[in-house]
């Protein structure tokens, strides 16, 4: 019988901000309800993310990190921890989310996989295809997508160049590192960081690129409701049938 230690078994966490007010999807004379709570095919748009982490049965616990204030939650069924620790950033409402992670029973060795209350067309196959994909890795890593057009830069509304794109990718979520790690990464880093990748790359680390979907996309923009509305729809026709 061998007697080595056997290394912690690691839980993998989610961790949903959702703490934005969505200014760039907001259409003239709209209500000024955060994009993440707009209906989507029947449903507050957070309610379709929710649902696809609920699918992943590998997923411990689902952190949602609301404003202060925030009793959106308080008016659902839903299974999930939420906390209204959000902060001014998605960075910093991502470094809070973790550390009540941590207040929770999290370990520094656990996963977690921070993923965008807005990007509500996230299935559980790719979440399952980045735990599989970055499980056994050293940093951890995220979805990304490759770029389909050609890249150009701008100066002063006129192209300065055409870009090579071959390496280039969009950075999607979710996004997959220890909690440990992306905590310390996060507090270097600062509140700017648009994504972990960022704060981990910034350790001089390099996380693995999983390639995603261009379905799984950030609803932004105003017009981008009715396109996840039509993705959604026809999903879920597809499985009624
Ligand atoms: N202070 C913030 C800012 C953003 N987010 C969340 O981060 C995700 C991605 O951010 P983004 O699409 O930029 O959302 P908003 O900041 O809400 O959008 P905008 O920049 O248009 O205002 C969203 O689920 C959003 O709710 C957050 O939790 N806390
Ligand atoms: C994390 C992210 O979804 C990766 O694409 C994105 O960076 C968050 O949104 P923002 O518009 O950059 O704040």
């Amino acid at each position: 019988m061998s007697t080595a230690a056997q290394p912690p078994l690691s839980r993998f966490f989610a961790l949903i901000p959702c703490a934005g007010v969505g200014s760039r999807a907001l259409a003239a004379g709209a209500a000024p309800i955060p994009k993440q709570y707009q209906p989507i095919a029947g449903q507050p748009m957070v309610m379709h993310t929710l649902a696809a982490f609920a699918s992943v049965p590998r997923i411990a616990d689902v952190l949602v990190v609301v404003s202060a204030g925030d009793d959106f939650f308080e008016h659902q069924s839903s299974t999930c921890v939420v906390s209204d620790c959000g902060g001014a950033t998605r960075a910093e409402t991502v470094a809070n989310g973790l550390h009540d992670l941590f207040e929770q029973g999290a370990q520094g060795h656990d996963w977690v996989l921070v993923h965008d209350a807005a990007r509500c067309l996230v299935t559980p196959a790719q979440i399952n295809a980045l735990i599989d994909a970055c499980e056994a890795d050293a940093v951890g890593g995220l979805l990304a997508h490759r770029l389909a057009d050609t890249l150009k830069s701008e100066d002063q509304g006129r192209v300065a160049a055409t870009v090579p794109r071959a390496d280039k990718w969009l950075a999607q979520t979710p996004q997959m590192f220890r909690i440990g790690m992306l905590s310390q990464a996060l507090q270097a880093a600062g509140a700017e960081v648009t994504d972990e990748s960022s704060a981990i790359e910034a350790l001089g680390l390099a996380p693995k690129l999983v390639p995603g979907s261009a379905q799984n996309f950030k609803v932004t923009y105003p017009e981008d409701f009715a396109l996840a509305e039509a993705i959604l729809q026809s999903r879920y026709s597809q499985r009624i049938d």
